[in-house]
């Protein structure tokens, strides 16, 4: 796949037909417009009187009009009142459609209306009407008049460069440049506006082919180059007046207006299919991504405090820690979206706290609330969302922060690392131009200072072709090499906080060891706090020191990591654990969890888990339960938590029980079926013995 901004163009070069409609304009613009001006014989206003409506000859190449005017002349000469017309209008509704779709589209909110406004009012103004008005006010000023045209024709290139805009904003790479720090202006100029080119192709192609239709019309009623002087509109309408004694005239005049629109919207025609089919390409690679995130995820989770809870929770952390301010404090956060005229709980009261040098792994199966609490961590809530409660990173709040103070806190203080990390960069860019312009976004280096340093972060996340990596574009380098340079750029602002989404979920198996072993030595290099998003329990044992399963937008159990492990206390982390691959005994039957986590909005009133609990009972389901502490940095919402281990602990007796009572029966049968052998034997054995006399017996019988 290639996602490169060269894409559009290569395939207008490529595409048969688009190749002809090129050739096309560049005999109009390069012939016409320059070439025949240059070297015709005639004067676009010379008459012939004698030489009148010719055929096409040798003198008159396509021949002559009904004053004896030289056809092609007129034509070549017309050219530039149309091809003037065209540019003004084309680069008009383009600059401000343009401007303004990629300001509403990006910042949405206030201006995103006033802009949508604006466009609505100028699309239900009628264009001819004014366009007319214009023209009679300037007395017949087709400069002006097509200045207007492009403003009016500027609302429909707003919509499209607007949805396109919103469409970008939302990948993943928009994302990543964001939380490394790049200022919003940045990432509108160097990652959105590189992404419209093709639809500024495809909007200029429509855009020009309009206008020629308009200019000819408003040229057939008169209004543009005053006569004699040549237009193609005029041109056709002189050649209609002696349509019933020579159609001649009107052939080649009409052809040339036809084919220019025709080329035109024919290269709009392969821009637009060039753009679907990327998009076409990237959204399958989107849903792949979507299907193994959610094949994989079907596991894990982490927990949801209440603001006393997490207080007592955050005070023995700190305690433990001999005092230690918080790199992070999540307090009573509630993400929200709007969904149907109502507000949608996203999470809910989830709370945690991330110490200096700490990683704290959230686990849970898919939809659990992982990535919506993670992120809010950096002030990044899902489109339309609305947050309660508080994000403290260091000290400064972010939930409500301005953009400003979020740029400064990401990528300085706290850095991300996304789940597919192809994605988290730019396809337009190499590598190292990605990297050196965040490196010089948190640094003021040289050009080439940046570049040394850019060097270093590749060392640093142990690549070592450096040189060649710099070079390369996202898709000419491997998935583990992709995630080394997020890693690499995460670290380019020197932050204190990691927020790592499933950073080895889109990997194959060696490249996510390699990951996680590079984690680990940077996270212990740097002394890094790190919350790090994972369905895989063996990634939390080996990197966190705190683990938090979240079910259903709440946290349901947090612990440090060895007893969540040896003795995970709420049925939802035992239930994870139990369907845990790596926790299968050889040959054993791998567990899986019946049911789904219950998608937001549908959550039970009482426990969230106790649709798919073994262990609920009706009290579960009465209300709310709270996260409480059973043990010193061990809480769990279950009301039934001391219950579950007695229960947990008679049926384990039970089936020890029925295993001795077996090995007994196992024995008893076993002694008995020796004894019946040994009887067997010794009867055998008799009647050999018998046999054996008689023989003798007989023998001597025999003799005597
Ligand atoms: N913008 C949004 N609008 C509506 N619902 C959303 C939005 N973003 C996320 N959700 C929902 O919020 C819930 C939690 O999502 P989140 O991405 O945090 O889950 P997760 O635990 O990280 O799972 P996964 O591993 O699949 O990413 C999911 O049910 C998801 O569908």
């Amino acid at each position: 796949m290639t996602t490169r901004r060269g894409t559009v163009f290569r395939t207008l070069i490529t595409n048969p037909v688009s190749i002809l409609a090129l050739i096309w304009l560049a005999i109009v613009i390069i012939g016409m417009l320059i070439v025949i001006p240059l070297i015709s014989r005639y004067s676009p206003t010379e008459q012939d009187l004698a030489a009148t409506l010719q055929l096409p000859s040798a003198a008159h190449l396509l021949g002559t009009d009904s004053l004896g005017r030289d056809i092609l002349a007129r034509l070549a000469w017309g050219s530039r009142v149309t091809i003037t017309g065209v540019v003004i209008v084309a680069v008009i509704a383009n600059v401000i459609g343009a401007t303004m779709g990629l300001i509403a589209g990006h910042f949405r909110s206030g201006l995103d209306a006033t802009f949508t406004a604006f466009a609505d009012m100028l699309q239900s103004i009628p264009a001819l009407v004014v366009l007319l008005s214009v023209a009679a006010v300037t007395s017949r000023n087709v400069t002006v008049v097509m200045v207007v045209l492009g403003v009016l024709m500027s609302a429909g290139a707003y919509r499209v460069f607007r949805a396109s805009t919103l469409n970008i904003r939302g990948e993943l790479f928009i994302t990543a440049a964001r939380t490394s720090g790049l200022r919003e202006g940045q990432i509108m100029v160097r990652h959105e506006l590189p992404r419209l080119l093709g639809q500024l192709v495809i909007q200029s192609s429509i855009i020009a082919s309009l206008a020629i239709v308009v200019q000819v019309g408003l040229g057939f009623l008169g209004i543009d180059a005053a006569p004699p002087n040549p237009s193609w509109g005029g041109m056709i309408k002189e050649a209609s007046t002696s349509i019933y004694t020579n159609i001649w005239p009107l052939i080649p005049t009409s052809a040339v207006v036809v084919l220019t629109i025709l080329a035109f919207s024919t290269l709009g025609d392969v821009a637009q299919r060039a753009v679907l089919g990327r998009r076409r390409h990237n959204g399958l690679s989107r849903a792949k991504i979507s299907r193994s995130v959610a094949k994989t995820a079907a596991r894990a989770s982490g927990a949801t405090v209440s603001a006393t809870q997490v207080a007592s929770t955050a005070a023995s952390a700190g305690a433990a820690a001999g005092a230690i301010n918080p790199m992070l404090v999540i307090s009573d956060l509630t993400v929200s979206v709007p969904k149907d005229g109502s507000s949608v709980k996203l999470v809910s009261n989830v709370s945690l706290t991330l110490l200096p040098g700490e990683v704290v792994g959230l686990v849970g199966e898919s939809g659990a609330g992982k990535s919506v609490t993670a992120r809010a961590a950096l002030g990044i809530l899902p489109a339309g969302a609305t947050a309660t409660g508080s994000v403290v990173l260091d000290g400064q709040e972010v939930l409500g922060a301005s953009e400003q103070t979020l740029q400064k806190l990401r990528g300085s203080k706290i850095a991300y690392i996304a789940q597919e990390p192809m994605a988290a960069l730019n396809p337009a860019y190499r590598v190292g131009n990605q990297l050196i312009e965040i490196v010089r976004t948190h640094q003021k280096l040289s050009r080439k200072a940046a570049r040394q340093r850019a060097i270093q972060l590749l060392e640093t996340v142990q690549i070592k072709n450096t040189e060649h990596v710099l070079k390369a574009y996202p898709h000419q380098i491997s998935g583990g090499m992709a995630q080394r340079i997020v890693i690499a750029i995460a670290l380019s602002g020197d932050p204190d906080v990691i927020v790592a989404d499933e950073p080895t979920t889109a990997l194959d198996v060696s490249a996510q060891m390699q990951i996680l072993d590079l984690l680990r030595t940077l996270q212990k290099e740097r002394d890094l706090a790190v919350l790090l998003v994972t369905h895989d329990w063996g990634v939390v044992a080996d990197l966190c020191d705190r683990g938090i399963a979240m079910y259903a937008g709440e946290i349901v159990e947090e612990a440090e990591v060895a007893p969540l492990f040896a003795h995970p206390r709420h049925p939802y982390s035992m239930a994870l654990r139990a369907s845990d691959p790596h926790a299968q005994k050889r040959g054993g039957r791998l567990h899986s969890i019946p049911g789904v986590v219950p998608p937001p909005g549908t959550w039970p009133s009482g426990c969230r888990f106790a649709d798919r609990c073994g262990f609920a009972t009706d009290a579960c389901r009465e209300q709310a339960v709270p996260l409480e502490l059973i043990e010193d940095r061990h809480a769990v919402r279950c009301i039934r938590v001391d219950e579950i281990v007695v229960e947990i602990e008679e049926l384990r007796h039970e089936s020890v029980t029925g295993e001795r009572t077996a090995v007994r029966a196992e024995a008893v049968e076993h002694d008995a079926l020796e004894r019946v052998t040994r009887e067997q034997a010794a009867a055998d054995s008799a009647a050999v013995e018998s046999a054996a006399v008689e023989r003798v017996t007989i023998e001597r019988v025999s003799v005597d």
